[in-house]
């Protein structure tokens, strides 16, 4: 296999209210290698969403180390964390997150917006239209989330997700919101994107798409603790 882009080891996450302490991630130690399509499912509550958080760092880790690409990222401030994730790492969500006062192509075009180096207009342009002709929705650029369906606001979601080519796309639950045939043509995208070298790592319920990933990993509370198809974490 080839080098991990990410590495995590020892992690935990405790989240600590005025009532009570609660562990969320006890020492979770996993490497994800380039091009990999991994998978992660367990029960409701197990971490998943706070796995995947700290995977894109949304959140921070209240101990143990992770690195993106040989780089420590897991005592980062906030701003310094932004900056690393709006370059290295795309989202889908369940529930698409578009902007729905901008349009389609306002909204893809977002991720280039916050570069450290930024693109010429002219490149971004001609980046995001090839973006939205490669899901067949360049005849939706300047329509607005709502105006469209779910499958399509899904469809806009993944390419927002990949205009500033991440080193790695999260997705969580992106089946949720849509019925089966979309949902399937959804995983299709997500497969086929994988299979053209982007590396993939996904939480979802749904046994049937878990199964299309290369590695499945099961979090069982509070910690990963199996891995039923390959190598141990
Ligand atoms: N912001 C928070 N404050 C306090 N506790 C939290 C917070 N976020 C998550 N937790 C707790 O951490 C644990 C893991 O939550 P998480 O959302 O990661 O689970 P999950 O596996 O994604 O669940 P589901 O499948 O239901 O979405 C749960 O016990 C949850 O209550």
């Amino acid at each position: 296999m080839s080098k991990p882009i990410l590495h995590m080891a020892g992690i935990t996450k405790v989240f600590n209210t005025e009532e009570m302490e609660t562990h969320a991630l006890r020492g979770v130690d996993l490497s994800i290698y380039l091009g990999e399509f991994v998978s992660i499912c367990g029960p409701s509550g197990c971490g998943k969403s706070t796995l995947l958080s700290i995977l894109g760092l949304l959140d921070l880790p209240t101990a143990g180390s992770y690195q993106i690409e040989g780089t420590e990222v897991a005592q980062l401030s906030l701003s310094e964390a932004a900056t690393i994730r709006n370059e290295k790492v795309g989202f889908i969500f369940q529930s698409f997150n578009l902007i729905d006062e901008l349009s389609v192509y306002d909204n893809i075009a977002l991720p280039l917006r916050y570069r450290r180096q930024p693109i010429p207009h002219a490149e971004s342009d001609k980046k995001l239209k090839e973006c939205l002709e490669k899901v067949g929705m360049s005849h939706r650029a300047s329509h607005k989330p709502n105006q469209l369906s779910g499958g399509q606001q899904q469809r806009i979601a993944i390419v927002r997700a990949l205009v500033g080519t991440p080193s790695l796309l999260l997705v969580d639950e992106p089946t949720g919101n849509l019925d089966s045939r979309n949902g399937d043509a959804v995983m299709e995208m997500l497969r086929q994107l994988n299979s053209d070298g982007t590396t993939l790592c996904m939480v979802t319920h749904d046994p049937r798409y878990a199964d299309m990933a290369s590695r499945l990993l099961h979090i069982s509370t509070p910690q990963l603790v199996k891995e039923p198809h390959e190598t141990a974490l």
